[in-house]
């Protein structure tokens, strides 16, 4: 039981969470009242878009595209509401069945309903010349592809580029992976309103792209007996922040943490610069580096303490981060070792990653760790040290990685997810595609080391809070790589680390409730 102090905008549930989440309130609720609350807010975000596109909801043309399902209802009721404030509201029921109390309601208020057909000209005529389109074809209930005449009338919406709402989920994306079966039989949304919580589909895999912006409404979902298993929890500014507090005033640079990196090489001596620029903004009060690109490092920073000998001589610190551009020659493989056998936490990285997939005494070793361990890999690497290719749950494959290594994992890509051993999770989803640029991944463990190092300074860290950790610093890279992208500016992994301060304090200057 992990839900407890989430909120909606944080809490990413599986389908059967949320069945036993809304099974749960409706028990306590009057009949239809759940139901009532969603289509409320979705006629509030809907009448928003419709005064953004013609000024005013009183003759607007809305066309609402009906599934079978509750996800049908709630674009009803929504409906009923925008009629009776003036809307020309035609609902498109596009299967054998649609919720009858809502189409009624909608009728009552001035709103037409009709049975749609495959190639039914007139339906599509409705689409084409709407203002405003409401995706309620299906919800959380849907499987699969979209089947005609849906993904006729979803193709008719994308081709002529008119606003879609979509209604909890853009249908025809899986809610749990956001997967999409087909992409030509998909809804694009412009705007989702998800109800009650979040759900993966929304934020990774193709499902993100489909997405558009999101809002999450509250409908009193409780999260409290959700279990760790079905739960990912969303980090965002306001449950970053208090993990990113600034030093004491009884602090000294040791009391913040030191941190150990071991990146670059002589062929690499670049990773070696973009880690400790992660790591010198991490919240750590000390940054060491062993490797062979200690003077490029100094060059750069003069505040990093940087040697060329090995990871065993280079001094205590709290956590060290070992691998990007590090190499895979036989000296790398001893930074991987000496690291792997001190008991403090330790970040693998990229090359580190690597020589664990490859060679099982390194592997070995860091599964035998008795201190918590840190594996950071982008797609590629994950594939190689799992054997499989992430695959379309990434959810799935994150947990069972980290349980099979005992170690957390951090899975990079436009959404990164995180995972510990015992199965908790965690996503950070607001990252800018210009973080896709060479080295920004060797920032991040930077980061990363930084922050897991101070937190380790004040209390020793368990892996789920490791995981919490990676996640909010992959919230804050992030965040760096809006702030360095600003105005349309370009991004090198450079400039995601210059925007590391400016970042950290936007973060810190949420003010959580
Ligand atoms: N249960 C509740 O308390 C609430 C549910 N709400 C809404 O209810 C939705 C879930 O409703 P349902 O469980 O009725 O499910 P959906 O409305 O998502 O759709 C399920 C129906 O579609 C059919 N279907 C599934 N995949 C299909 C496909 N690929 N092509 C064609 N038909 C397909 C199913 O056989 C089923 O009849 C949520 O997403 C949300 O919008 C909201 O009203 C809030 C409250
Ligand atoms: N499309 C994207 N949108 C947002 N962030 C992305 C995208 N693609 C990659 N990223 C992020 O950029 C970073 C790239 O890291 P990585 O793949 O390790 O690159 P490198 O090894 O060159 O440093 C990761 O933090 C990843 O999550
Ligand atoms: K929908």
């Amino acid at each position: 039981m992990t839900g407890h102090g989430l909120r909606p905008a944080t809490a990413v549930l599986t389908v059967a969470a949320v069945r036993r989440a809304e099974a749960a309130a409706m028990a306590e609720l009057p009949e239809g009242a759940l139901m009532q609350r969603a289509a409320t807010a979705l006629a509030v975000v809907a009448g928003s878009m419709l005064r953004e596109i013609c000024g005013r909801v009183t003759g607007s043309r809305v066309v609402l595209l009906v599934g079978a399902g509750d996800n049908g209802g709630d674009a009803l009721y929504a409906g009923a509401r925008l009629a009776a404030r003036g809307a020309r509201v035609d609902a498109l029921l596009v299967a054998d069945r649609h919720h009858v109390g809502g189409a009624d309601a909608l009728r009552r208020n001035g709103g037409r309903v009709q049975v749609v057909a495959l190639g039914d000209l007139v339906a599509a005529e409705l689409v084409a010349r709407a203002d405003l389109v409401v995706d309620g074809i299906l919800g959380i209930g849907g499987r699969g592809a979209l089947r005609e005449p849906a993904a006729w009338l979803a193709a008719v919406a994308r081709e002529t580029d008119v606003a879609v709402l979509a209604v909890d989920l853009p249908s025809g994306v899986d809610a749990d992976t956001g997967a999409v079966a087909d992409a030509d039989a998909v809804v694009h949304a412009d705007r989702t309103v998800a109800f009650g919580c979040l759900k993966a589909g929304l934020l990774l895999g193709d499902g993100a792209l489909r997405t558009g912006e999101l809002a999450v409404v509250d409908i009193g979902l409780s999260f409290d007996d959700v279990a760790t298993s079905e739960l990912v929890v969303r980090i965002d500014d306001d449950s970053a922040a208090p993990l990113l507090a600034g030093p004491g005033a009884r602090d000294d640079k040791y009391t913040r943490g030191v941190v150990g990196v071991s990146a670059g090489s002589e062929a690499y001596p670049g990773a070696a610069v973009l880690a400790t620029a992660g790591a010198r903004h991490g919240l750590a009060g000390y940054v060491r580096y062993a490797g062979h690109a200690h003077e490029q490092v100094v060059a750069h920073w003069p505040d990093v303490v940087a040697r060329p000998g090995r990871v065993a001589d280079a001094g205590r610190t709290q956590c060290w981060v070992v691998g990007s551009g590090r190499g895979l020659d036989e000296d790398a493989r001893g930074a991987v070792l000496d690291a792997a056998a001190l008991d403090v936490p330790l970040l693998l990285d990229a090359d580190a990653l690597t020589l664990m997939a490859d060679d099982a005494d390194v592997r070995a070793a860091v599964v035998a760790r008795s201190g918590v361990t840190v594996l950071t890999p982008h797609a590629g690497e994950f594939a190689r040290l799992a054997g499989v290719p992430v695959g379309e749950d990434r959810v799935a494959a994150v947990r069972s990685l980290a349980a099979d290594l005992g170690a957390v994992v951090l899975l990079k890509g436009s959404a990164t997810v995180v995972a510990a051993p015992d199965g908790h999770a965690y996503v950070a989803a607001s990252a800018p595609p210009e973080l896709a640029t060479a080295g920004s991944g060797d920032v991040l463990a930077g980061l990363l080391g930084s922050l897991l190092a101070h937190h380790e300074a004040h209390a020793p860290l368990d892996p789920a809070r490791a995981a919490l950790l990676a996640a909010v610093a992959a919230h804050v890279h992030g965040a760096a790589g809006a702030v360095a992208a600003d105005d349309g500016r370009t991004v090198t992994a450079l400039d995601v680390a210059a925007a590391l301060p400016a970042a950290v304090a936007r973060v810190r200057r949420s003010s959580p409730e």
